[in-house]
Protein backbone atom coordinates (compact mmCIF):
# COMPACT_ATOMS: atom_id res chain seq x y z
CA UNK A 1 0.00 0.00 0.00
CA UNK A 2 1.17 3.30 -1.03
CA UNK A 3 0.04 6.09 1.86
CA UNK A 4 0.70 9.49 1.91
CA UNK A 5 -0.10 11.83 5.27
CA UNK A 6 -0.26 15.15 5.01
CA UNK A 7 2.68 15.70 2.40
CA UNK A 8 4.06 18.70 1.08
CA UNK A 9 6.36 18.98 -1.26
CA UNK A 10 8.29 22.65 -1.96
CA UNK A 11 10.90 23.09 -4.92
CA UNK A 12 13.88 24.95 -3.30
CA UNK A 13 13.00 27.97 -5.61
CA UNK A 14 9.66 28.29 -3.19
CA UNK A 15 6.86 26.32 -5.43
CA UNK A 16 4.97 24.61 -3.09
CA UNK A 17 3.67 22.04 -5.99
CA UNK A 18 1.85 19.36 -3.06
CA UNK A 19 -0.04 20.39 -0.47
CA UNK A 20 -1.80 18.38 2.65
CA UNK A 21 -1.89 14.98 0.40
CA UNK A 22 -3.83 12.24 2.23
CA UNK A 23 -4.06 9.08 -0.03
CA UNK A 24 -3.72 5.25 0.21
CA UNK A 25 -3.74 3.33 -3.01
CA UNK A 26 -3.75 -1.02 -2.50
CA UNK A 27 -1.44 -3.04 -4.27
CA UNK A 28 -3.25 -3.95 -7.25
CA UNK A 29 -4.86 -0.29 -7.88
CA UNK A 30 -4.94 0.90 -11.54
CA UNK A 31 -5.30 4.78 -10.90
CA UNK A 32 -5.06 7.73 -13.04
CA UNK A 33 -3.82 11.61 -11.80
CA UNK A 34 -5.59 13.71 -13.17
CA UNK A 35 -5.35 17.78 -14.16
CA UNK A 36 -3.89 20.90 -15.65
CA UNK A 37 -0.32 21.40 -16.71
CA UNK A 38 1.43 22.79 -13.37
CA UNK A 39 -1.03 20.95 -11.14
CA UNK A 40 1.50 18.71 -9.54
CA UNK A 41 0.71 15.46 -10.96
CA UNK A 42 4.23 14.41 -12.37
CA UNK A 43 5.64 15.58 -8.63
CA UNK A 44 2.99 13.70 -6.87
CA UNK A 45 4.29 10.51 -8.87
CA UNK A 46 7.62 11.05 -8.44
CA UNK A 47 7.68 11.85 -4.45
CA UNK A 48 6.36 7.80 -4.47
CA UNK A 49 10.00 6.27 -5.65
CA UNK A 50 11.88 9.32 -4.34
CA UNK A 51 12.87 11.27 -7.06
CA UNK A 52 11.78 13.94 -5.18
CA UNK A 53 12.11 14.47 -1.78
CA UNK A 54 9.26 15.54 0.09
CA UNK A 55 9.03 18.80 2.52
CA UNK A 56 6.35 17.83 5.05
CA UNK A 57 4.42 15.06 6.29
CA UNK A 58 4.59 11.26 5.58
CA UNK A 59 5.17 8.89 3.03
CA UNK A 60 5.10 5.39 3.56
CA UNK A 61 4.99 2.26 0.66
CA UNK A 62 4.23 -0.70 2.18
CA UNK A 63 5.17 0.84 5.88
CA UNK A 64 8.21 1.80 4.80
CA UNK A 65 9.13 5.12 5.31
CA UNK A 66 10.35 6.23 1.89
CA UNK A 67 11.97 9.88 3.15
CA UNK A 68 14.10 7.36 6.03
CA UNK A 69 15.60 5.68 3.14
CA UNK A 70 19.86 6.25 2.49
CA UNK A 71 22.02 5.31 -0.42
CA UNK A 72 21.70 2.14 -1.21
CA UNK A 73 18.18 0.88 0.61
CA UNK A 74 16.81 3.64 -2.46
CA UNK A 75 18.44 1.84 -4.99
CA UNK A 76 16.80 -1.38 -3.42
CA UNK A 77 13.34 -0.08 -2.86
CA UNK A 78 13.55 1.42 -6.51
CA UNK A 79 13.49 -1.98 -7.94
CA UNK A 80 10.47 -2.74 -6.92
CA UNK A 81 8.82 0.23 -8.94
CA UNK A 82 9.10 0.53 -12.21
CA UNK A 83 9.08 3.60 -14.34
CA UNK A 84 7.64 4.76 -17.65
CA UNK A 85 8.68 7.94 -19.33
CA UNK A 86 6.79 9.69 -21.93
CA UNK A 87 10.10 9.65 -23.98
CA UNK A 88 10.33 5.65 -23.76
CA UNK A 89 14.30 6.02 -22.27
CA UNK A 90 15.71 3.37 -24.21
CA UNK A 91 18.67 3.20 -25.66
CA UNK A 92 17.53 3.46 -29.57
CA UNK A 93 21.15 2.25 -30.83
CA UNK A 94 21.08 -1.12 -29.58
CA UNK A 95 18.63 -3.93 -29.53
CA UNK A 96 15.16 -4.86 -28.12
CA UNK A 97 16.31 -6.96 -25.73
CA UNK A 98 19.73 -5.79 -24.68
CA UNK A 99 16.96 -2.93 -23.20
CA UNK A 100 14.72 -5.17 -21.22
CA UNK A 101 18.34 -7.19 -20.23
CA UNK A 102 19.62 -3.66 -18.61
CA UNK A 103 16.97 -4.46 -15.64
CA UNK A 104 18.49 -7.01 -14.35
CA UNK A 105 22.15 -4.85 -13.36
CA UNK A 106 20.73 -1.98 -12.19
CA UNK A 107 23.80 -1.05 -10.15
CA UNK A 108 26.23 -0.61 -13.16
CA UNK A 109 27.10 2.45 -14.99
CA UNK A 110 24.94 1.88 -18.57
CA UNK A 111 27.78 1.19 -20.89
CA UNK A 112 28.77 -1.78 -18.78
CA UNK A 113 25.00 -2.86 -18.57
CA UNK A 114 25.03 -2.67 -22.51
CA UNK A 115 28.35 -4.43 -23.83
CA UNK A 116 27.96 -7.18 -20.45
CA UNK A 117 27.44 -10.71 -20.94
CA UNK A 118 24.00 -12.07 -19.72
CA UNK A 119 22.65 -15.78 -18.47
CA UNK A 120 20.85 -17.85 -20.65
CA UNK A 121 18.48 -17.17 -17.58
CA UNK A 122 18.42 -13.37 -18.02
CA UNK A 123 17.41 -13.76 -21.15
CA UNK A 124 14.66 -16.17 -20.98
CA UNK A 125 13.41 -13.61 -18.57
CA UNK A 126 13.62 -10.41 -20.97
CA UNK A 127 12.36 -12.59 -23.72
CA UNK A 128 9.19 -13.78 -21.49
CA UNK A 129 8.93 -10.23 -20.17
CA UNK A 130 8.51 -9.44 -24.07
CA UNK A 131 5.79 -12.14 -24.99
CA UNK A 132 3.92 -10.52 -22.25
CA UNK A 133 3.45 -6.96 -24.06
CA UNK A 134 3.12 -9.07 -27.39
CA UNK A 135 6.50 -8.17 -28.78
CA UNK A 136 8.24 -11.47 -28.58
CA UNK A 137 9.15 -11.06 -32.46
CA UNK A 138 10.76 -8.08 -32.17
CA UNK A 139 13.73 -8.98 -29.43
CA UNK A 140 16.87 -8.81 -32.30
CA UNK A 141 15.89 -5.64 -33.70
CA UNK A 142 17.53 -2.54 -33.04
CA UNK A 143 15.28 -0.15 -30.74
CA UNK A 144 15.47 2.90 -33.79
CA UNK A 145 12.92 0.64 -35.67
CA UNK A 146 10.38 0.36 -33.93
CA UNK A 147 7.22 2.29 -33.88
CA UNK A 148 6.77 4.46 -30.57
CA UNK A 149 3.83 2.36 -29.25
CA UNK A 150 6.46 -0.47 -29.86
CA UNK A 151 9.21 1.48 -27.79
CA UNK A 152 6.97 2.16 -25.31
CA UNK A 153 6.16 -1.59 -25.28
CA UNK A 154 10.44 -2.49 -24.71
CA UNK A 155 10.14 0.20 -22.12
CA UNK A 156 6.95 -2.30 -20.18
CA UNK A 157 8.52 -4.95 -20.61
CA UNK A 158 11.97 -3.94 -19.01
CA UNK A 159 9.73 -2.47 -16.35
CA UNK A 160 8.10 -6.02 -16.02
CA UNK A 161 11.49 -7.73 -16.20
CA UNK A 162 12.58 -6.53 -12.74
CA UNK A 163 9.43 -7.78 -11.41
CA UNK A 164 8.15 -4.87 -9.39
CA UNK A 165 5.10 -4.46 -7.28
CA UNK A 166 4.55 -1.08 -8.55
CA UNK A 167 4.40 0.80 -11.86
CA UNK A 168 4.51 4.85 -11.83
CA UNK A 169 4.00 6.29 -15.52
CA UNK A 170 4.09 10.07 -16.46
CA UNK A 171 2.43 10.48 -19.19
CA UNK A 172 3.16 7.38 -20.96
CA UNK A 173 0.75 7.88 -23.75
CA UNK A 174 1.60 11.79 -24.64
CA UNK A 175 4.22 11.00 -27.51
CA UNK A 176 1.50 8.00 -29.15
CA UNK A 177 -1.15 8.21 -31.78
CA UNK A 178 -4.76 7.65 -30.63
CA UNK A 179 -4.64 3.93 -32.13
CA UNK A 180 -1.27 3.36 -30.48
CA UNK A 181 -2.02 4.81 -27.52
CA UNK A 182 -5.10 2.26 -26.81
CA UNK A 183 -3.02 -0.81 -27.41
CA UNK A 184 -0.27 0.84 -24.84
CA UNK A 185 -3.65 0.87 -22.30
CA UNK A 186 -3.99 -2.01 -23.08
CA UNK A 187 -1.15 -3.70 -22.02
CA UNK A 188 -0.96 -1.53 -18.99
CA UNK A 189 -4.92 -2.60 -18.24
CA UNK A 190 -3.51 -6.68 -18.48
CA UNK A 191 -0.53 -6.15 -16.77
CA UNK A 192 -2.32 -4.76 -13.45
CA UNK A 193 -5.47 -7.02 -13.65
CA UNK A 194 -3.19 -9.96 -14.75
CA UNK A 195 -0.09 -9.64 -12.20
CA UNK A 196 -1.43 -7.82 -9.81
CA UNK A 197 0.83 -4.89 -10.10
CA UNK A 198 -0.50 -1.62 -8.56
CA UNK A 199 -0.11 1.08 -12.02
CA UNK A 200 -0.18 4.73 -10.91
CA UNK A 201 -0.27 6.88 -14.16
CA UNK A 202 -0.27 10.84 -14.64
CA UNK A 203 -2.32 11.48 -18.21
CA UNK A 204 -3.68 14.28 -19.86
CA UNK A 205 -5.86 12.22 -22.03
CA UNK A 206 -9.54 12.29 -19.65
CA UNK A 207 -11.42 10.10 -22.01
CA UNK A 208 -8.56 7.34 -21.71
CA UNK A 209 -8.53 7.78 -17.78
CA UNK A 210 -11.62 7.13 -17.79
CA UNK A 211 -12.16 3.86 -19.68
CA UNK A 212 -9.00 2.33 -18.30
CA UNK A 213 -7.98 3.65 -14.83
CA UNK A 214 -10.57 2.13 -11.81
CA UNK A 215 -9.26 5.24 -9.88
CA UNK A 216 -9.31 9.35 -10.59
CA UNK A 217 -7.25 11.33 -8.51
CA UNK A 218 -8.01 14.82 -9.41
CA UNK A 219 -5.13 17.27 -9.00
CA UNK A 220 -5.67 21.45 -9.00
CA UNK A 221 -3.34 23.64 -7.71
CA UNK A 222 -0.91 21.07 -5.85
CA UNK A 223 -4.07 19.46 -4.07
CA UNK A 224 -6.08 16.78 -4.21
CA UNK A 225 -9.54 18.03 -5.28
CA UNK A 226 -11.27 14.94 -6.28
CA UNK A 227 -10.45 11.01 -5.39
CA UNK A 228 -13.01 8.49 -6.35
CA UNK A 229 -13.90 5.33 -9.27
CA UNK A 230 -13.85 6.40 -12.60
CA UNK A 231 -16.84 5.54 -12.57
CA UNK A 232 -18.48 8.53 -10.91
CA UNK A 233 -16.61 10.85 -12.44
CA UNK A 234 -19.20 13.71 -13.59
CA UNK A 235 -19.16 16.70 -16.16
CA UNK A 236 -18.88 18.75 -13.15
CA UNK A 237 -16.05 17.08 -11.28
CA UNK A 238 -14.16 17.36 -14.23
CA UNK A 239 -14.93 21.35 -14.53
CA UNK A 240 -14.08 21.59 -11.13
CA UNK A 241 -10.45 19.51 -11.50
CA UNK A 242 -9.53 21.85 -14.83
CA UNK A 243 -11.21 24.76 -13.41
CA UNK A 244 -13.06 25.25 -16.37
CA UNK A 245 -10.94 24.42 -19.10
CA UNK A 246 -10.99 20.90 -20.08
CA UNK A 247 -11.98 21.92 -23.50
CA UNK A 248 -8.54 23.79 -24.10
CA UNK A 249 -6.71 20.49 -22.74
CA UNK A 250 -9.07 18.64 -25.06
CA UNK A 251 -8.48 20.85 -28.09
CA UNK A 252 -4.41 21.03 -27.56
CA UNK A 253 -4.10 17.14 -27.13
CA UNK A 254 -6.59 16.48 -30.31
CA UNK A 255 -3.71 19.18 -32.26
CA UNK A 256 -0.57 17.32 -30.75
CA UNK A 257 -2.09 14.02 -31.55
CA UNK A 258 -2.61 15.34 -35.29
CA UNK A 259 1.29 15.80 -35.69
CA UNK A 260 2.51 12.77 -34.51
N1 LIG B 1 12.36 21.05 -10.38
C1 LIG B 1 11.45 22.00 -10.12
N2 LIG B 1 11.81 23.15 -9.50
C2 LIG B 1 10.90 24.09 -9.21
N3 LIG B 1 9.60 24.01 -9.51
C3 LIG B 1 9.18 22.90 -10.13
C4 LIG B 1 10.08 21.84 -10.48
N4 LIG B 1 9.37 20.86 -11.09
C5 LIG B 1 8.09 21.29 -11.14
N5 LIG B 1 7.97 22.51 -10.57
C6 LIG B 1 6.73 23.29 -10.37
O1 LIG B 1 5.87 22.54 -9.55
C7 LIG B 1 4.52 22.64 -10.01
C8 LIG B 1 3.98 21.26 -10.34
O2 LIG B 1 4.71 20.74 -11.44
P1 LIG B 1 4.48 19.28 -12.04
O3 LIG B 1 5.50 19.05 -13.09
O4 LIG B 1 4.38 18.33 -10.94
O5 LIG B 1 3.05 19.47 -12.71
P2 LIG B 1 2.26 18.52 -13.72
O6 LIG B 1 0.85 18.53 -13.29
O7 LIG B 1 2.92 17.21 -13.83
O8 LIG B 1 2.41 19.32 -15.08
P3 LIG B 1 2.51 18.75 -16.61
O9 LIG B 1 1.18 18.12 -16.89
O10 LIG B 1 2.73 19.99 -17.41
O11 LIG B 1 3.65 17.80 -16.65
C9 LIG B 1 4.54 23.60 -11.20
O12 LIG B 1 4.26 24.89 -10.73
C10 LIG B 1 5.98 23.52 -11.68
O13 LIG B 1 6.36 24.72 -12.30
Amino acid sequence: MIEFKNVEKKYANGTTALQNINLKIEQGEFVAVIGLSGAGKSTLIRCINRMHDITEGQLKVDEVDVAKLKGKQIRQFRRRIGMIFQSFNLVTRTTVIKNVMVSFVPDLPLWRKLTGIFTKEQKIKALEALDKVGILDKAFIRVDQLSGGQQQRVALARTLAQNPDIILADEPIASLDPVTSKLVMDDFKRINKDMNISVIMNIHHVEIALEYCDRIIGIRKGAVVFDGESSKVTQEILDDIYGGKLEEVKASLEEKSANV
